[in-house]
């Protein structure tokens, strides 16, 4: 099965100082890669070379065989639909004069779904991300982080994207709301096909979530494997290290649940509307 994404051999440096330094990866259909790493590690910087918002200094980067950097707004508007984003801090991401439900109905305009269908594709796409229906009718500056990163996932969502390059996406939620998101993400994997990059802090979330994870350290790959045998056997003393520093809930909780998932379905290549 050919990669959705791949960077391959990216480097980029701001002011000199290099950020991410000859990192290779690849995301196919059905897949789910985090990316781990202490704050600096260079996690963000690869979410944002993999959505051609920076292009890297050496290196490539291609996502369904394009440069994402060099898509153009309207003669590329079907690849850039199916490369979404949940930004890490989603107030910033939202046009604040647009309320909440106007946002994911300007996505499913984009995407094509005829005006009479977008109010109920829209309230079904809150639903699904545990959002109530009347929150469709605030503004960004009326709804709280939560609110606003369930928000984002569902404008991410609306337009059946084949990637989601998700940056922190449980990190404003309570448990509960972060198992439920979990949950949504996993399904629309398993029903549709939709690969993730998940760039998390979130140790547990990851060991959950992501097939294959690569460890970052001062923008390099450490360690890079399928998560089951680095949550479990990690080669590298900084993968110890960020377990450790997690706890011992982490190591145990992603034991138990990758024993689960070792039982669950494995990538595929199906590619449906998710709504
Ligand atoms: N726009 C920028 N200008 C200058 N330096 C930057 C910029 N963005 C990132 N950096 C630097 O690049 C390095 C990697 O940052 P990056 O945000 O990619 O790491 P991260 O692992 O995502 O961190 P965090 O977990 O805190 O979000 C850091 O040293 C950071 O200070």
């Amino acid at each position: 099965m050919s990669a959705l994404l791949r960077l391959d051999a990216v480097s980029k440096s701001y002011a000199h100082r290099p950020a991410v330094t000859d990192v290779t990866l690849e995301v196919h259909p059905g897949e789910s890669v985090a990316l781990v790493g202490e704050s600096g590690s260079g996690k963000s910087t690869l979410a944002r070379l993999a959505l051609g918002l920076v292009r890297p200094d050496a290196g490539t980067v291609s996502f369904e065989g394009r440069d994402p950097a060099r898509l153009r707004a309207r003669a590329d508007r079907d690849v850039r639909a199916r490369l979404q984003f949940v930004p890490q801090h989603p107030r910033g991401s939202l046009n604040p004069a647009l309320r909440s439900g106007e946002a994911v109905g300007f996505a499913l305009r984009a995407h094509g779904v005829p005006r009479r269908e977008r109010a109920d594709r829209t309230a079904e796409l809150f639903r699904r991300v545990g959002l109530a229906p009347e929150l469709a009718r605030r503004f960004p500056r009326e709804l709280s982080g939560g609110q606003l990163q369930r928000v984002a996932v569902a404008r991410a969502l609306a337009t059946g994207p084949a990637l989601v390059v998700c940056d922190e996406p449980t990190s404003a939620l309570d448990r509960d709301t972060r198992e439920r998101l979990l949950d949504l993400l996993t399904e629309l994997r398993e029903r549709t096909g939709t690969a993730y990059l998940f760039v998390s802090h979130d140790l547990a979330a990851v060991a959950r979530f992501a097939h294959r994870t690569l460890v970052l350290r001062t923008g390099r790959v450490v360690e890079q494997g399928r998560t089951e045998h680095l949550w479990t056997a990690p080669d590298h003393p900084y993968t110890r290290a960020l377990l450790d520093a997690s706890g011992p809930h982490v190591t145990l909780r992603a034991t138990k649940t990758l024993r689960h998932a070792a039982h669950s379905a494995e990538p595929n290549d199906k590619n449906e509307d998710p709504t």
